[in-house]
């Protein structure tokens, strides 16, 4: 396993927010968190990426014991993720925020400038580089979100609900998108609602329940659990 995360718990005064969960992402493999909201899903993003610490439990990166590392030793390490509230520097432009994460790795200048347009080009927004990086459109953001991930070449992306308040359409380019740098060999591990969109990219879907893993499994054992159907899935399910 690429990531492999044990026992993980976490408690916000009295309320224990995940309970002793274990999940794993293996290289290349795409994993989806699903679960109703107050689950504990991006508890257990920000502990994987650094932001938070656990109350118990491990987390290793390629066997490597990672637990407790600063978001930016996370990031050395190759981790990059987006945040549900996106977060591009307004005042910067589309390519400067691209070029943040290639000169935070060192890159001189022009190399940096290199991989931030290749970054840029993946999620389309090539045309845009010199625009005001506020000025963007919602799901132009979310691309931008993606391309500022993308342009740290990482080996493990962590997606904080992408897809909420896209249209099926853009929904549908950032999942070919994932796709593509899957088959690139990225391994990618995701928070997603839109059960579409889970059901057609998962090659495994960890179901959470409050701070509990309820169910695991590849899109058909998720689809055919009772139990998921009846707590969550249900009417979501049907989309
Ligand atoms: N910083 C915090 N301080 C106190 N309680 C928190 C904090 N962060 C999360 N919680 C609580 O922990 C529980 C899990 O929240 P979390 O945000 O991880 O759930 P989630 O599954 O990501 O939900 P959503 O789908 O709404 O993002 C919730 O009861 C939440 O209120």
């Amino acid at each position: 396993m690429l990531l492999a995360v044990h026992g993980l718990t976490k408690w916000f005064g009295s309320v224990k927010a995940v309970r002793g969960i274990d999940f794993g992402v293996a290289k290349g493999e795409i994993v989806a968190h699903v679960g109703p909201n107050g689950a504990g899903k991006t508890t257990c993003f920000n502990i994987v990426a650094g932001a938070m610490r656990p109350s118990a439990g491990t987390v290793r990166l390629d066997g490597i014991d990672v637990t407790n590392q600063p978001p930016e030793e996370m990031a050395a390490r190759g981790l990059a993720r987006t945040f549900q509230i996106m977060r591009p520097m307004a005042g910067m432009t589309v390519l400067e925020n691209a070029l943040i994460g290639p000169l935070a790795r060192g890159l001189a200048m022009a190399d940096a400038r290199g991989e931030a347009y290749r970054a840029l080009e993946r999620a389309g927004l090539e045309d845009k580089a010199e625009s005001p990086a506020g000025l963007l459109t919602l799901p132009e953001r979310k691309m931008l979100e993606l391309a500022r991930a993308l342009s740290t070449a990482p080996r493990l992306l962590l997606l904080d609900e992408v897809m909420a308040s896209l249209r099926p359409a853009e929904a549908d380019r950032i999942v070919a998108l994932l796709q593509d740098l899957r088959a690139e060999g990225l391994t990618i591990l995701l928070i997603e609602h839109v059960m579409r969109v889970v059901m057609s990219l998962a090659d495994r879907i960890v179901v959470m329940h409050h701070g509990e893993k309820i169910a695991e499994g590849t899109p058909a054992d998720i689809a055919a659990n009772r139990t998921v159907i009846d707590n969550y899935l249900g009417r979501r399910g049907a989309q």
